[in-house]
């Protein structure tokens, strides 16, 4: 797991580096500084044909900290011999100290100096190489006038663009100030990743992102101490290492019972598709409650799933009471279809008296939707309700629109989950998972994964890591959307991003959990 921090937080690093610990603010950017042009240095040597000489590099800068770091980078860039432009945009009084003190060192180099004019801006098409160091983590506002059209030649022009700890433009939090941005084809980061380049659309402008450590005095293990609130975070690959070992001498009932209540008289596939990946997930028994139709065709798909069936004429609540304590954890949704019986399946559920984890997707939710006094039952439902909503989903659920929810993902999911009471999986891009207290950021996938079915396959990866044996399960769930984006990326190398489909996610669960080490013996 990795911190997630916004400029705040970041600024509360700088300070407790600089002020608390004194390590001098000079000696954070001159590596922050270094490590830039040694990165950039790495993409002109891939440039073999050239020498040096013919490598052209234009630092932009504005007169904060960031610009400071990129006249740093500049003048080492200077002295290894590249041919270097420093392009100064602000307004006439001096920069911060630091600024002033780098700017002093280009002034006593010779090193080229050119100052931006509104309306002339230099054109940058001679460059081989932007560097972008006009506004870092000090971004305040809109980003308008000089710097806006700056923004725009840096955009406009073939140059290899690498951003000095975050875009220009960009904001590191969740909220995003300015509409213009430069789009980088790299960005340099220092210390810690930040929240703004991992939700969209900030992750389409930062590039590829390298998180350099340029010697905070705070490491990932002592942040919280450092900071007020509970960070963001991100799952990373190790993470999957932490799925509990499955008992040696463990049976099927002891690795985790899920009842999946899905499918409808003619959407039985739901079903399946959470059946197949709750199983490729370590669930030891899964039983089906679907309608009659789907059962030949499930047991065809899924023999190991156990199945019970409703029919059009009898919702069998009793049977499904029975079931929903006998389970660890119920998926409820997936491919029900909104009508008065599977309101009352639903229902069922929910005053089932259990306390297994309860899954709630797709048409459950859109059940809550539309019947308010839903609410009601999942607060008084025994185990932890988890509710997995894409954001159309959630747009019917909070009356928010699509493009709201989509421009502050966190503030949704983080208010929704406060308000209800339940661990909220928001599906998008950049799919957000939180509790009262953690917010999880997912970094893995890709847009192949936006097709049907995609999701009924989460369903079963998150119950399979509810069975694991994990204490934490807002954790627990945040690393099953990892896994689930995971298996996705490797559909994407051997069906490809146009090809692969759900039941191939599915399918490739398997190599994610072999790759890393973690099948169980
Ligand atoms: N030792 C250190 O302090 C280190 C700092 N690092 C780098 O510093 C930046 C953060 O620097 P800061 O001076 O706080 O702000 P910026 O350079 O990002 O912004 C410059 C300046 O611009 C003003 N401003 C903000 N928004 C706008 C706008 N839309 N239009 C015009 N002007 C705007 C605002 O007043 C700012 O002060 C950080 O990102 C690092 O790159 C290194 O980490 C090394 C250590
Ligand atoms: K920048």
């Amino acid at each position: 797991m990795k911190y997630l921090l916004d400029s705040v937080a970041m600024k509360k690093i700088d300070e407790y580096s600089i002020k608390t610990t004194g390590i001098p603010s000079v000696v954070l950017m001159e590596r922050a500084a270094l490590s830039v042009s040694s990165f950039v240095e790495k993409l002109a040597y891939n440039k073999k044909d050239s020498g040096k000489k013919d490598i052209s590099i234009c630092v932009v800068c504005t007169k904060g900290n960031n610009g400071a770091d990129g006249l740093a980078a500049i003048r080492q860039l200077y002295l290894h011999g590249y041919k270097t432009l420093v392009y100064e945009a602000g307004r006439k009084e001096p920069g911060t100290d630091e600024y002033e003190l780098q700017k002093n060192i280009i002034k006593n180099l010779e090193i080229p100096f050119e100052c931006a004019v509104q309306d002339n801006i230099l054109p940058l098409d001679e460059y081989d190489f932007i560097i972008d160091a006009m506004f870092g983590i000090g971004l305040s506002r809109d980003v308008t006038g000089v710097y806006a059209q700056i923004i725009d030649e840096i955009n406009r022009v073939s140059a290899v663009k690498v951003a000095v700890d975050i875009p220009s433009g960009l904001s590191a939090g969740i909220v995003q100030v300015s509409n213009k941005k430069v789009k980088a084809d790299y960005t340099v980061t220092f210390g810690f990743d930040k929240t703004g380049m991992v939700l969209y659309p900030g992750r389409k402008y930062a590039g590829k992102v390298i998180v350099s450590d340029i010697g905070f005095a705070v490491s990932q293990d002592n942040v919280q101490k450092i900071l007020e609130n509970n960070p963001a975070r991100m799952i990373e690959k190790k993470d999957i290492l932490m799925i509990p070992e499955r008992e040696a001498d463990g049976n099927k009932g002891t690795s985790g019972k899920v009842l999946i209540a899905a499918g409808s008289r003619s959407m039985g596939g739901a079903a399946f598709m959470s059946a197949q990946s709750a199983y490729r997930s370590g669930c030891g028994l899964v039983r089906v409650f679907t309608h009659e139709n789907n059962k030949n065709a499930l047991l065809t798909l899924v023999p190991e799933s156990i199945c019970d069936t409703y029919n059009d004429k009898n919702s069998n609540c009793d049977e499904l009471t029975k079931w929903c304590t006998w389970a660890d954890c119920i998926i409820a949704g997936p491919g029900l279809s909104v009508s008065g019986q599977s309101e009352e399946i639903v229902k069922c559920i929910l005053q089932s008296g259990s306390d297994a984890t309860l899954i709630l997707d797709a048409d459950a939710l859109n059940i809550i939707s539309e019947n308010e006094e839903y609410y009601e039952y999942i607060s008084r439902y025994k185990g932890k309700v988890i509710m997995t909503p894409h954001v159309g989903e959630m747009s019917r659920l909070t009356g928010k629109s699509v493009g709201q929810i989509k421009g502050n993902s966190v503030e949704t999911a983080l208010c929704y989950s406060k308000e209800h009471g339940v661990i909220c999986v928001l599906k998008d891009a950049a799919t957000v998972v939180c509790d009262h207290d953690n917010i999880y950021i997912n970094t893995s996938g890709n847009c192949g994964m936006a097709t049907g079915g995609s999701g009924d396959v989460l369903t079963g990866v998150i119950a399979g890591m509810m069975c694991a044996g994990f204490d934490d399960e807002c954790f627990a769930a945040a690393l099953a959307v990892y896994i689930h984006g995971c298996a996705g990326d490797m559909c994407r190398k051997n069906q490809g991003i146009f090809s692969m489909k759900a039941w191939d996610i599915a399918e490739s669960l398997s190599t994610v959990f072999t790759q890393n080490n973690t099948d169980y013996n």
